[in-house]
């Protein structure tokens, strides 16, 4: 369980987060809605620890994240993937290659030269239905494909909560129902957290399980199990 008490985040004179308050559990599959500029990426960045912040408490698992040893903040780091809009993929490697070479700096040399890491990667393609693609170089596969090799090889990194910014920005209608379909089944299926921003509200309402509205620094929509209401609408456009 993570959870986000009183976040507040300043770049110079500009508080960008006033107190932002959320939880999530593991499965959760959250939306955060907020126009351009409302500071979304900026909770990404302080929750998957890239930046740090003012004030405020992160807890996971009941730790207080800011309290812990680097040690643990690593390990934070790794179970916390931080997926940016473009996917970080070398594009002349195999979508196999990719996904494996996230698993080198976590393994033994030794372990390396073995056959486990392969099948890893490839039962995770299969979870993201690429396995028949594992062996095409990452040039020659869609956006979508590229969305879904890097939710592989962060799940092989040992992600275990999934921090996506506009998992499907510029990708066709079918894609990115594919890469939702994908993730969402993730939360169901393996316990994965994911907490990403969609553009359109009405995806948020058919795949999230809690949706969330940041505006004015702070959350003021956080609904579950319902649509928004026009009200609720208004508050964060
Ligand atoms: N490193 C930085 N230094 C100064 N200001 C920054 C920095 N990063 C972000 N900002 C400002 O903080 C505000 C929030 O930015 P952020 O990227 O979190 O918004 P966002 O809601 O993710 O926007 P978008 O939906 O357009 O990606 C913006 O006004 C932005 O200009």
């Amino acid at each position: 369980m993570i959870i986000v008490k009183g976040l507040k985040k300043k770049y110079g004179n500009n508080q960008i987060l006033s107190g932002v308050d959320f939880a999530a559990y593991a499965g959760d599959f959250i939306v955060l809605l907020g126009t351009s500029g409302s500071g979304k990426s900026t909770v990404f960045r302080c929750m998957t620890l890239r930046e740090s912040w003012d004030e405020g408490e992160l807890i996971y698992n009941g730790a207080n994240v800011d309290k812990s040893s680097w040690k643990e903040k690593l390990k934070l780091r790794k179970e916390w993937a931080y997926l940016e809009e473009k996917p970080n993929l070398n594009k002349n490697r195999t979508a196999l290659k990719n996904v494996i070479s996230g698993r080198f700096l976590m393994t033994s040399i030794w372990k390396l030269l073995g056959v486990e890491e392969k099948f890893d990667a490839l039962d995770m393609l299969d979870k993201v239905g690429l396995q028949n693609k594992a062996h095409l170089v990452l040039d020659k596969l869609s956006g979508g494909e590229k969305q879904r090799v890097a939710i592989a090889k962060a799940l092989v990194q040992g992600a275990k909560v999934l921090v996506m910014d506009e998992p499907i920005t510029g990708l066709e209608p079918e894609s990115a129902t594919r890469v939702l379909d994908d993730l969402k089944n993730l939360c169901e299926t393996q316990n994965i957290t994911v907490i990403c921003t969609l553009n359109q509200i009405n995806l948020a309402e058919k795949y999230a399980n809690r949706i969330l509205g940041l505006s004015d620094g702070k959350i003021v929509v956080n609904v579950s199990g319902r649509r928004l209401t026009q009200r609720e609408k208004d508050l964060i456009n």
